[in-house]
């Protein structure tokens, strides 16, 4: 399996998940790329789409994933297989409100999740890429 790697980040949390998990499922003998500033251009729908994102804000997506996700409402994502990461703080009201913003959009355009996203709480979990590996790692041999 071929994974792009869509990440969505302020403060760079996410894109250390990311890197940990393009590590993990090169590890598993699959291959991917991770895209720090998503663009629709590297659409592919033979690849597993695999969305890292933070919340920001009061529930928004981080700036740099706003386009790709706007131009997302555009594409028909029938037969895309698709996975969601999120990063959050569940002090705030709007926990991981951007993964699941990203989760509504990729459904509504026909994208099919192979597992239940996982929704990290950076409260609990100060080092989110050590939670992150341990789920997707057995999330990937269940596909
Ligand atoms: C200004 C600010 C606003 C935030 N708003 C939210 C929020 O609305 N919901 C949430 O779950 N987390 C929120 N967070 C927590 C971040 O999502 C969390 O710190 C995450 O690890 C940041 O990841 P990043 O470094 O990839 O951007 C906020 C953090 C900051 C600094």
């Amino acid at each position: 399996m071929h994974f792009d790697i869509m990440v969505g980040s302020v403060l760079g949390a996410s894109e250390y998940v990311a890197e940990a998990l393009l590590a993990a499922i090169k590890e598993a003998g699959h291959d991917g790329n991770c895209h720090f500033d998503p663009s629709i251009s590297t659409l592919n729908k033979d690849n597993v789409l695999l969305i890292c994102t933070s919340t920001h804000g009061a529930g928004d997506l981080p700036d740099n994933i706003e386009s790709y996700a706007k131009s997302l409402e555009n594409q028909d994502l029938q037969g895309v297989n698709a996975i969601i990461v999120g990063l959050g703080d569940s002090s705030y009201d709007t926990y991981c409100g951007a993964a699941m913003k990203m989760e509504t959009l990729i459904v509504n355009q026909g994208a099919t999740l192979l597992t239940e996203p996982l929704h990290i709480d950076v409260l609990n979990h100060p080092i989110p890429e050590d939670i992150a590996v341990d789920w997707f790692t057995a999330q990937l041999e269940k596909l």
